[in-house]
């Protein structure tokens, strides 16, 4: 039995502005198995890094449900008043890779040790970091600091990090959005391949139609906004 990964229940979520409720997401429902991809797509504000935020725990939803590897979030609000913003902490530092628009490194951290850190937290091997720099084709520069190093490099560096991490499923936001066309081409090889060979479960939000092709499955937010 292919048992999902992750399965979404009419989530909603509008936000405030000023006195007015703006609605963003309305009744999505989805589900992914491991090894399975889905690309997110949508016009600008459409609600795609929404959606990613709601599926790590960075925004709560007004209403429905996320089942990840079994562990189950809903609006957030327990009978006695607490969120679920421990058990998405946990969640993120050991299951979710997380690939947001600006790789988010640490500055006074060596590539290395940035991926080291990330493994560490997830009580990963911390000895295999340097293979994921090589595998990533940035061997050479792991010494170096996200500073002295191109964007490009900067987005293998953050993907050796979630792979550090063996995460059950990668969120990746335009995660190669600010590249261009041939280093898009290359990370996103990267990114397909060792998520192929993890099994893991990968979640990508993008306007490029060519990486979304590649995915198994596409959620058009603007098509639903206006169907
Ligand atoms: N914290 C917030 N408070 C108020 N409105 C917000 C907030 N975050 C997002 N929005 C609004 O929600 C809508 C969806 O934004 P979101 O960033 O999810 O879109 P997107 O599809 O990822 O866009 P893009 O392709 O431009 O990155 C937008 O209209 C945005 O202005």
């Amino acid at each position: 039995m292919n048992e999902a990964l992750l399965s979404v229940s009419r989530l909603a979520k509008s936000f405030q502005s000023g006195v007015e409720q703006i609605p963003v997401l309305s009744d999505i429902s989805l589900a992914l198995a491991a090894g399975e991809s889905l690309a997110l797509m949508g016009r600008s504000g459409s609600g795609k890094s929404t959606l990613l935020n709601l599926l790590c725990g960075l925004e709560l939803p007004d209403s429905g449900t996320i089942s990840i590897a079994g562990n189950v979030f809903d609006s957030g609000l327990t009978s006695n008043g607490h969120s679920g913003e421990r058990r998405w902490a946990d969640l993120r530092r050991q299951h979710l890779g997380v690939v947001f628009q600006e790789a988010n490194l640490m500055p006074a951290m060596s590539l290395l040790d940035n991926v080291r850190l990330r493994a560490k937290l997830a009580g990963k091997d911390e000895s295999a970091c340097a293979t994921w720099l090589d595998r990533l084709a940035i061997g050479s520069l792991a010494d170096r600091y996200p500073d002295q190093v191109s964007g490009g490099q900067r987005q293998r560096a953050a993907l050796a990090m979630v792979f550090a991490m063996e995460p059950a499923l990668i969120l990746a936001d335009e995660p190669t959005g600010s590249l261009d066309r041939l280093t898009a081409d290359e990370v996103a090889d990267e990114l397909f391949r060792l998520q192929s060979d993890f099994g893991c479960g990968l979640i990508l939000a993008t306007h490029d139609a060519e990486l979304a092709a590649r995915c198994d499955q596409r959620l058009d937010l603007a098509h639903r906004a206006s169907s």
